[in-house]
């Protein structure tokens, strides 16, 4: 709130100007009280029925006034609290079932904001990061961790089961970056033979070797005031790896065969599937190139530890078709219960291959038989759980048993969530809760015309 006064502004804040008014009332109620008192006494009256009413009179108007106030803070923010429950941003308020509770009115107040600032985190996410899908708590925390080292120079080490989307990550760090409008320069010390590996990396000059016919910058020098990706770092050679330190400490690379260093100006990134700490105990790795590495690191969860990431996942994968897909709950059942091995990598494969069998929409029939013959069986509620007991994690197995039921319960009253809590013997808004944590699509689960 803005005070003009004369020429100059002051800002005072809404929790500084509310307690003045109040003060300045009470201050105000004190001296008339006092005026009346001094002037009964004098007139040799008794002052208190003057007193009373006058006090009353003042106790009105400061209610009035508080009211008034309150009115004006609370209204436009009880307007946003029962518009976001009504658009279905927040958990709907079931307080007008148990009755209103002024108790429970700052719980809910506070509890809509939250899931209001979620919902919009979530947008800018989808805004910043289009192409990454990041719908579970885990993977927006790696949302997150690319924005606050993107814009750095610092190196950073993704590491993460092959198909979580090592690359995708590093591609997006070099996007966010200052240095997006330079190379992204992508090398993987896995797929290179040890002998190609460091003339690749390094360039070599004419002649250093059977075979250099002229010059050849490496991938540093092209990647010069951009970024370096290495990927499968974890396959370097002990000896390539003290030349990579080399690069990174002292900013220049030798040519093979060159006879002086030459200046690199890049930013490294650097993934592995392989746990590079355990390589380091095993002198397997370099202990002080890990650490130069490890200056920020980025742990990619596998899909299986975040199923709330499938049904998005899915929904990208058909939208990059140019067919218009869909995939039938039941098959989405299935590919929420698999155990992604292969992460990303293999679900992205599954559904595209999926969607040439279907005509347009993805049924059991057209996945894989692998994925089928993994696929599951029903339990006594309908439940699908998966065959390959590889994975005994019990929080991992209870929260699958937990979605499987309230997939079943929303398909058996057609997608209604009122009835649904109803048969599952929860509240709607616990119902909601677990929909939203789970990923579940309502919609699928409505009955379509003619079914
Ligand atoms: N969160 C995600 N959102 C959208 N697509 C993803 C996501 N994660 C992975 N992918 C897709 O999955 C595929 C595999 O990802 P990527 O190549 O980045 O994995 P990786 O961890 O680098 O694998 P590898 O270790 O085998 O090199 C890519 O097509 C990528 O676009």
């Amino acid at each position: 709130m803005k005070l003009y006064m004369k020429k100059s502004l002051y800002h005072l804040k809404l929790y500084i100007i509310i307690p003045l008014i109040f003060s300045g009332l009470s201050i105000l109620s004190f001296i008339g009280a006092y005026r009346i008192a001094a002037g009964r006494i004098q007139a040799g009256v008794d002052p208190a029925p003057h007193l009373l009413l006058w006090g009353g009179l003042f106790g009105g108007f400061t209610f009035v006034c508080g009211l008034f106030l309150i009115r004006a803070i609370l209204g436009p923010v009880e307007k946003f609290v029962v518009e976001a429950e009504s658009l279905g941003v927040a958990a709907p308020n079931d307080s007008k079932q148990n009755g209103p509770s002024g108790k429970d009115e700052m719980a809910r107040y506070t509890t809509v904001f939250r899931q209001v600032s979620e919902v919009l985190n979530r947008v800018e996410a989808r805004k910043l990061f289009p192409e990454i899908v990041a719908q579970s708590k885990a993977m927006r925390q790696v949302l997150s961790q690319i924005k606050r080292v993107a814009p750095t120079d610092s190196t950073v080490l993704i590491t993460g089961e092959s198909g979580t989307g090592k690359e995708l990550v590093a591609d997006s760090i070099h996007r966010h970056s200052q240095r997006s409008g330079k190379r992204f320069v992508k090398i993987n010390c896995a797929a290179i033979p040890e002998t190609l590996l460091e003339s690749e990396l390094f360039g070599y000059e004419k002649g250093a070797f059977t075979g250099a016919a002229a010059r050849k910058p490496g991938k540093f020098e092209q990647a010069n005031g951009g970024t370096v990706f290495l990927d499968e770092i974890g396959d370097m050679p002990l000896e390539t790896q003290a030349k990579i330190l080399r690069v990174l400490e002292e900013k220049e690379v030798d040519r093979l065969g060159g006879m002086r260093p030459v200046p690199v100006d890049v930013r490294v990134v650097a993934a592995s599937n392989r746990n590079i700490q355990e390589m380091v105990d095993n002198n397997e790795f370099r202990e002080d190139l890990f650490f130069r590495l490890n200056v920020f690191p980025i742990q990619l969860p596998p899909l299986r530890e975040r199923p709330e990431d499938i049904p998005f996942l899915v929904e990208a994968f058909l939208s990059h078709s140019d067919k218009e897909a869909s995939v039938s709950p039941q098959a989405m059942h299935i590919l929420c219960a698999h155990p992604w091995h292969g992460n990303v990598r293999e679900l992205r494969n599954v559904v595209e291959s999926a969607m040439l069998y279907s005509q347009k929409t993805v049924e059991p029939e057209h996945l894989p038989p692998a994925l089928s013959g993994s696929m599951a069986i029903p339990t006594p509620v309908g439940v699908f759980i998966s065959r390959e007991e590889e994975s005994l994690d019990l929080d991992y197995r209870l929260q699958e048993l937990e979605k499987g039921i309230l997939v079943e319960a929303l398909k058996r009253s057609d997608g209604v969530q009122a009835q649904a809590a109803r048969l599952l013997g929860i509240k709607e808004r616990s119902l909601w809760h677990r929909v939203k944590k789970y990923g579940i699509d309502v919609s699928r689960m409505r009955r379509k015309p003619g079914n």
